[in-house]
């Protein structure tokens, strides 16, 4: 059984009296032992779609459509008590800013065992001697000492090594990592991305990695989810993504990252235009405004997925679409 599968989850924001989609219609899927990367600008709805993941969305904010199947269970239909016992024990969740989800008042040694004394009902002795093996598993030196530190003690590389053990501390399925990088510098930023997809393959636990730079999925996921606008546009294997980016924005996204397979002189264009706010009804494909290849029937309907070889794209105008096209009239 697919370890989480998202089915055309929508999430709604309530606002004086009136409700307005955030976003629509998600659906993606990974498995034990797999990283799936979502992608897109910042407001495409990536975050809200992990906070519904985690149960964790915030006042005025709901899921109003699809499902969430953790290991066969829907989330969407669960209580706020089983929601709360899913949590650290069956899905974890990595954050931005270590710094704000780390108590500073509180030592490592209490942050990284709570949770294994509560949820896994470990002594206070076992819990202190697996905090000492996830430390040296995340590549902390002299975990002893580090244990008894505060998070200002620690690097922001360090900090986020402890994030991942503390993750992974009550052995969950699924992580659910949101940009766990960007507050680091590249070279740190790379090693943690590493250490994350490596350490969840190996303890089979399935990863969802949120991000907005596409350039760094290639070396950690499998599997690619981009949003847009709120709505997933593309979907597939990492190396399908790379070879042959079937969505305008999508491609729009690699052409503004650098990439080794491509040469060094070759030029970054950021994607022209800004996203669009959810709040303001838009028909058709909310990516037309911005697209090179709009034509008119991008402003009026909303593109289907179509699929080829298990990549799939909403976007009227892909290369997927215009052979489906040729091949229903053939
Ligand atoms: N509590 C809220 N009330 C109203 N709108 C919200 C709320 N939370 C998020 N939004 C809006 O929903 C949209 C999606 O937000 P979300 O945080 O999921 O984006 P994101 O892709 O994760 O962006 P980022 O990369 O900046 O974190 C944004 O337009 C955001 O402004």
């Amino acid at each position: 059984m697919t370890l989480l599968r998202v089915e055309n989850l929508a999430i709604d924001v309530a606002r004086d009296g009136q409700s307005c989609r955030l976003v629509h219609d998600a659906h993606f899927s990974v498995d034990r032992g797999e990283t799936l990367a979502i992608v897109g600008e910042s407001g495409s709805g990536k975050s809200l779609t992990a906070l519904a993941v985690m149960g964790l969305l915030g006042e005025g904010l709901s899921v109003s459509g699809g499902h969430i199947l953790f290991d066969g269970e829907d989330l969407t239909t669960i209580s706020a008590r089983r929601h709360n016992d899913l949590r650290g024990s069956g899905i974890a969740m990595i954050f931005q800013e270590p710094m704000t989800s780390l108590n500073p008042v509180r030592s490592i040694e209490r942050q990284l065992t709570e949770g294994m004394r509560l949820k896994n009902r470990l002594s206070r002795r076992a819990a202190r001697a697996r905090a000492l093996e996830l430390l040296t598993e995340v590549g902390i030196s002299d975990p002893e000492r580090r244990l008894k530190q505060y998070p200002h003690q620690l690097s922001g590389g360090m900090r986020q090594r402890v994030m991942i053990a503390i993750a992974l501390s009550c052995e969950p399925e699924l992580i659910l990592a949101d940009e766990p990088t960007t507050a680091l510098d590249v070279t740190i930023q790379a090693q943690i991305l590493s250490l994350t997809s490596r350490l969840c393959r190996d303890h089979g636990v399935g990863l969802v990695l949120i991000t907005h730079n596409l350039g760094i999925v290639a070396r950690h996921a499998q599997n690619v989810a981009v949003m847009y606008g709120g709505r997933v546009v593309e979907r597939a294997t990492a190396r399908q993504l790379y070879r042959d980016p079937q969505h305008p924005y999508t491609q729009g996204l690699l052409a503004s990252v650098p990439r080794l397979d491509l040469p060094r002189d070759t030029p970054l264009r950021p994607v022209p235009g800004a996203p669009p706010d959810p709040t303001v009804a838009l028909p058709g494909c909310r990516f037309h405004p911005r697209c090179p290849k709009a034509s008119d029937i991008c402003a009026e309907q909303v593109p289907d997925f179509i699929a080829e070889g298990g990549h799939e794209v909403a976007c009227w105008n892909s290369g997927i679409q215009k052979l489906k096209s040729k091949g229903a009239a053939a």
